[in-house]
């Protein structure tokens, strides 16, 4: 892609997503060039990663074909109010900011503007992230496919109705934190048994990567799989058990609640 892609912000997600670029080596470092207020991770992101940082917002604006806005949501209309007369006429401009909406995004432009919100994840750093995206009406069947591109060189993309943006955190944004949490406890389970600490998060982490690779590929749903693992009498259906007594589904369903409760409240 012969696009410049600019980044406003490169803390964790920004990273993640360059990182996950260059990987597929369908973009060039010298076509990515990103932004930070601070001077250290301006020096992290150029000697790890090997993009062009700058500390200045506009010089990323004029630069971007294609322009992610990926700082916190609360300095989301500061930035935009900082750059918005520096942009390319033809720019795209994809926010990642949890609960920014498109027209949050437009009307801070104050003038029509190619605009996408999308839901990104970290795991995008290694090329299986899962982003969800909408577009408004300024954005072409070519600016959506180069736009899905980007996204499909670092996961799976897909386009939603504006109306799910807020629940698509909880699900895929957030998700990879409690995911991770339950690694740690089936590890920490493994370490009460007397497993070695490291051989217990390789084996948890495979688990569940397998796991999701089950439910991917062979297109069966959830349950049967885990049914398939319930060996009758056996020791699994004990575990489903007592995960179902201690609330674990619903324990999971609150805490999504949770998190979309607060995505509409940033
Ligand atoms: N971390 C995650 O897993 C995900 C984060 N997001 C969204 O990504 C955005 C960034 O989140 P993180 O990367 O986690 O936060 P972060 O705190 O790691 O990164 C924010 C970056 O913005 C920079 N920054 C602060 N003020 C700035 C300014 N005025 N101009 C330019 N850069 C400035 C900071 O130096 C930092 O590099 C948020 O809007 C969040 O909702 C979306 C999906 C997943
Ligand atoms: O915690 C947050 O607000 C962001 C949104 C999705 C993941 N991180």
């Amino acid at each position: 892609m012969n696009k410049t892609i600019g980044f406003i912000g490169c803390g964790k997600m920004a990273q993640a997503i360059i990182g996950g670029i260059l990987k597929a080596e369908k973009v060039s470092a010298e076509m990515i060039i990103a932004s930070a207020k601070s001077k250290a991770t301006r020096a992290y992101v150029n000697e790890t990663i090997g993009i062009k940082t700058t500390s200045s917002n506009i010089q990323v604006a004029e630069a971007a074909d294609i322009l992610f806005l990926a700082v916190k949501p609360n300095i989301h209309q500061a930035v935009i109010s900082e750059i918005k007369d520096s942009l390319k006429q033809e720019v795209i401009v994809v926010t990642i900011a949890a609960g920014i909406s498109i027209s949050d995004l437009t009307d801070a432009f104050l003038r029509p503007i190619k605009a996408v919100r999308s839901m990104p994840n970290t795991p995008s750093l290694v090329g299986e992230g899962m982003s969800a995206l909408c577009i408004n009406e300024l954005v072409t069947n070519e600016d959506l496919n180069e736009v899905k591109a980007i996204f499909s060189s670092f996961g799976k993309v897909e386009v939603v109705n504006e109306h799910l943006m807020d629940s698509i955190p909880a699900i895929s944004g957030s998700s990879p934190a409690y995911v991770y949490m339950f690694i740690e406890a089936l590890a920490d389970g493994g370490v009460k048994d007397g497993v070695p600490r490291e051989q217990a998060y390789k084996m948890a982490a495979q688990a569940v990567l397998g796991a999701a690779k089950m439910v991917l590929e062979t297109g069966k749903h959830p349950g049967e799989l885990k049914d398939e693992v319930c060996t009758p009498g056996g020791a699994t259906i004990e575990a489903v058990g007592e995960l179902e007594k201690q609330g674990f589904r619903s324990a999971v369903i609150s805490a999504m609640e949770q998190c979309t409760a607060k995505i509409k409240n940033l």
